[in-house]
This record gives C-alpha cells, structure tokens and sequence, in this order.
C-alpha cells in the first residue's frame, strides 16, 4: 500500500471516436508510480495513442476517470510533456528558436534546462542551429521534438514511438538522457513496437490489445508471474494458465502463468521480457494480468472494503 501520488491512474477508462467503431479503449485501469520509465506496446491499433492522448488531455474519457500527478490531466498539463508520434514542429522556425520558443513557453515554470535541450538537439554537432524545421530530416525532426520535452524537465513525459526514426547511436543516447531524467523522479510513458529495447531501458510494462490492458505492472513483477515450459507431453490446461503453446521441432513450448505446477515432463525455465511480451501479442485473448503494484486504488480498496461489508 502506497499513499504516494501516482504519475497516471486510470480507473474504468473508456473512449470511442465514433458511434460505428465502438470503443478504442475500455476498461482500462491502472496505476503507474511515479519515477519509473514504462513501455506501452500493444499492435497497431491497439489505442496507444489514444491513451497518451488522454493523459496529455487532449482527449477527454467517455467513461471511468483518469489522474494524472494526482490531478485532472488538462490541470496537470503544465507538468507533463507529450511528443506526439508525428513530432509537430513549426516548420519556418530554425532549430535554435524552437528551442528559444521552448524556453520562452516554460519561463514561469524555471525548469527549463537549457544545456539539456541543445545536447538532444545536436547531438553529435554536425546540426547547424539555424537550419529551419522544414530542411531536417526525420530523425533530426524528433530530436529537436525530444528536446524540447527533455528540456521542459516535465514531471511525465509521454512519448509516442520516440525512437522510431533514430539511428543506433542517437537511440542510445536519448535511452540515457530518459533513464538520467527518471533517476531524478520523471516518469517516462513510451509507446514502442521495439520489444528487445524494452528490458534494458524501461521498468514498467503497459501491454494493450483492443483497446483493453492486457498486462500491467513493474515488468521484474511482470516476467515473473509467467514461466516458459519445454517438453514433449501433452500439458494439462486444467491446472495451468496457458498463454500460449507453440511446436518446437519434436518437442512443445509453452508460456504459462507461473501459478501451477506442470505435470509431466517440462523443463519450467523463466522467460525474457520479449518472449512474455510476444505470447501477449500473438494471443491478445489471454487472461490480463494486473501486478500488485499496477493496481489502481479502488482495486486496492476493494478487499479492505470487502472484508468490512462481511463484517458488518
Ligand atoms: N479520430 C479517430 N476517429 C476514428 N477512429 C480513430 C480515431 N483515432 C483513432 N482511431 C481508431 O482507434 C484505434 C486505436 O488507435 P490508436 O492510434 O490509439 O492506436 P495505436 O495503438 O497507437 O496504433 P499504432 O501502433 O498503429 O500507432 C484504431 O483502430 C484507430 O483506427
């Protein structure tokens, strides 16, 4: 039980954008503690964006509420710092006065940092400061829109595929910058498709599928409520959660929940994030997994609560 403020509770959300595609995100609720850098991966489709959308305020929930910094989301926005997955820019500004614009937008906040900005900026220097948005190309584009969200120094970021356009070095790069910012207690929201960078640059795990939340939680809590099995048996599903099966050769694998003891003979070894991760993708019908610390307070409440209605 925690009675920190979190970055992000949700609790029942729910959105449609039209009336003939039903919801694109329902039910959704969670909590993410604040300093943790937290993978949002899902399909295309999925409503990822939908749901950074709605914690930047820039959309409003249909059903349930959510919380940001302990606020309504258009009341914390000042705090939070949301890059848009087009990265949109003004495309006759230059470099150096977008990043001018950016410190002239955070004056009241004294937070701006501008050393900050200009190292995400340029990088590796070879960016001249008064090209104009329009000239750059796509990886440049995101670096100076990652700039400016580093240099706000927001209390949450939310950062829809930040890497997708950048080379190997600038990845690694800005991966530092974001983990530099968490250690000083930013929380970090990121949408990715890139599932091997998951494990060594974030901490939290949002899965969603049809606009529902598949898995949630710190991603160690996560990996650890599933277990990898290999064998050739056939694998009672009665006494197991089963992800997912695959055949392997002559033998079987199986991703399960790590809450039953197989029968037969299987090797239980524990999985890596991607495995978990891609079992989820593949089947997105699997039962979701809410870890302790990815429930939100009413979940919380709720046995407190219980156990008082059967006492009374
Ligand atoms: N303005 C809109 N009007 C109608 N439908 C929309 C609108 N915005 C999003 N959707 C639908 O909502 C669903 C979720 O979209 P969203 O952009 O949140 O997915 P995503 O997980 O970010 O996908 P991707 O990985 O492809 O970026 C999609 O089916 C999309 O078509």
């Amino acid at each position: 039980m925690t009675d920190a403020v979190a970055a992000l509770e949700a609790a029942g959300v729910g959105m449609s954008c039209s009336r003939r595609r039903g919801a694109v995100v329902e039910d959704c609720s969670f909590r993410l503690p604040q300093g943790r850098i937290c993978a949002l991966v899902g399909p295309n489709g999925a409503g990822k964006t939908t749901l950074l959308r709605l914690a930047a305020g820039l959309l409003r929930p249909a059903r349930g509420t959510l919380s940001v910094l302990g606020r309504t989301p258009a009341a914390a926005r000042g705090r939070v710092a949301y890059v848009a997955q087009s990265k949109p820019l003004h495309p006759h500004l230059s470099v150096a006065d977008t990043l001018r614009f950016g410190a002239e937008l955070n004056r009241d906040t004294g937070r701006w940092d501008q050393p900050a900005a200009e190292r995400i900026a340029y990088g590796d220097e070879t960016l001249d400061p008064f090209t104009k948005i329009r000239a750059l190309s796509g990886g440049q584009r995101t670096r100076v829109a990652l700039a400016l969200a580093l240099g706000k120094r927001a209390e949450l970021m939310l950062l829809d595929e930040p890497m997708g356009d950048l080379d190997p070095l600038a990845r690694r790069q800005l991966t530092g910058a974001l983990m530099a910012a968490a250690e000083s207690g930013t929380t970090i929201v990121m949408s990715s498709h890139v599932i091997t960078e998951l494990e060594s640059s974030c901490d939290f795990l949002l899965l969603v599928a049809g606009g529902r939340l598949r898995l949630a939680g710190a991603l160690e809590e996560v990996v650890s409520a599933h277990t990898l099995l290999t064998g050739t048996s056939a694998l009672d599903t009665s006494r197991q959660t089963v992800i997912e099966q695959r055949s392997v050769g002559r033998g079987r694998t199986a991703l399960v929940r790590a809450d039953g003891a197989p029968v037969g003979e299987w090797l239980a070894e524990r999985p890596t994030v991607e495995e978990v991760v891609l079992a989820h993708l593949r089947n997105t019908q699997a039962p979701p997994l809410l870890a302790e610390e990815a429930a939100p307070e009413s979940a919380r409440r709720a046995p407190h609560a219980r156990s008082q209605e059967n006492a009374a």
